[in-house]
């Protein structure tokens, strides 16, 4: 029987072509949310991964990111925030617009969610081109907040990613493609 530290996590997350346009490879953690234990070590090693950082907050970027932070705030004892599309949050908001390849798009988060200087680690499924995450800590300043690192399932690390983002980042499983 194989040790759970021996586990590959990748032997769970499935490579989709072709979505959501031509000639993009999609990373599904849904094969990987499927299986109990997989699922179970997998928070296991984020948990390891982001506890050394201290953080009073987890900061859960819409919509996948939700599901990797709110099980971990829950292990690491910590609070949890969400960066969502626009529209969603009650009460006042902070904004804020970026680039994407094609267009732009924006990320809200309420204006009271951080107290002045905690520590928030913010927490994404995967690192692609680093636009989400780069205009996500970009917010999260705006908010008050010092992040002091950004963690993931899954890194692309051939988009280069990690490059724009000027806090720590940390992935469990890395892909060149
Ligand atoms: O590094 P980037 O190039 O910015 O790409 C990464 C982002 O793309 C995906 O989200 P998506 O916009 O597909 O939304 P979803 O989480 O709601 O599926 C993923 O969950 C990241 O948030
Ligand atoms: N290749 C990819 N697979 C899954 N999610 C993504 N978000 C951005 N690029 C992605």
């Amino acid at each position: 029987m194989t040790k759970r530290e021996e586990i590959d996590l990748k032997r769970y997350i499935r490579n989709i072509p072709d979505f959501p346009k031509p000639g993009i490879l999609f990373y599904d953690i849904s094969t990987l949310m499927r299986e109990p234990d997989a699922w179970q070590i997998a928070m296991g090693r984020l948990a390891r991964q982001v506890a050394p950082w201290e953080p009073d907050m987890l900061a859960a970027v819409e919509s996948r990111g939700f599901l990797t932070a709110a099980p971990l705030a829950d292990r690491l004892g910590c609070g949890l925030l969400m960066l969502r599309k626009p529209g969603k949050l009650p009460g006042g908001t902070i904004s804020h617009t970026y680039d994407l390849e094609y267009g732009s798009d924006t990320l809200q988060i309420q204006d009271d969610a951080i107290k002045p200087g905690q520590r928030v680690v913010v927490m994404d499924d995967l690192l692609a081109t680093g636009g989400t995450l780069a205009a996500s800590i970009t917010l999260l300043r705006k908010a008050g907040a010092n992040v002091v690192g950004a963690s993931l399932l899954v890194e692309l690390t051939g988009l280069g990613g990690r490059d724009k983002l000027d806090v720590p980042v940390k992935s469990l499983v890395t892909y060149e493609e």
